[in-house]
């Protein structure tokens, strides 16, 4: 059986790029947590987090996640997946877990030049490469400790999933 695999990091280390490339490669099939909340709720992000807080976004993306779980699936979550040690605990039972890192200047680049507002509401109300040095000095642990490997983001999407196929082999072999 071909377990899930987790993309998780920050918002614009390219889990939904890198996933959509890996699951072509692999020839898994491919979800995105956001992807699937939206069309379950006819609601873009910016408006159910306006419409019910962070906190009832946050309950429908542990739903989200649970109900796009299967075998051989890439699965690209939402940069905030990590808060609850639900999800964390539940991704690592499920599947492999793969953090893609980046710098919070190369992640304020991507966001700045394409901010996707629907998809991404400010989390802390500053400016963008203010909110994602905030972000990682408070998630970059919660990502280290719920990830089976690391890999590097900053790199083009192909090396990334160059880098992931790698990692998962070497950790089969072992
Ligand atoms: N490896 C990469 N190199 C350069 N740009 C990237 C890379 N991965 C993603 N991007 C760009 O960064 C932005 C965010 O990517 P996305 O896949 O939506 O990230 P996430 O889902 O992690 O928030 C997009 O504009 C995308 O084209
Ligand atoms: O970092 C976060 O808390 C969030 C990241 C977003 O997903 P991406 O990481 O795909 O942008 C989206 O789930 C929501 O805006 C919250
Ligand atoms: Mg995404």
């Amino acid at each position: 059986m071909s377990l899930p695999i987790f993309l998780i990091g920050a918002r614009g280390c390219g889990k939904t790029t890198v996933g959509e490339a890996l699951s072509r490669a692999l020839g898994y099939a491919f979800t995105d947590t956001d992807h699937h909340l939206q069309l379950s709720t006819q609601r873009s992000v910016t408006e159910i987090v306006a419409e019910e807080g962070w906190e009832g976004f946050r309950a429908r993306e542990t739903e989200s996640l649970k109900a796009v779980t299967a075998p051989g699936t890439v699965i690209a979550t939402g940069g905030g997946m990590i808060l609850a040690e639900e999800n964390c605990r539940f991704m690592q039972e499920q599947g492999q877990v793969i953090w893609l890192s980046a710098s919070p200047e190369v992640l304020a680049e991507r966001l700045e030049s394409e901010p996707e507002a629907a998809q991404r509401p400010t989390l802390t109300g500053r400016p963008i490469a203010d909110e994602m040095s905030d972000v990682l000095r408070e998630r970059a642990h919660l990502y280290q400790a719920a990830a089976h490997h690391q890999v590097n983001a900053m790199q083009s999407p192909e090396c990334v999933v160059e880098e992931i196929l790698l990692s998962l082999s070497l950790a089969r072999a072992s």
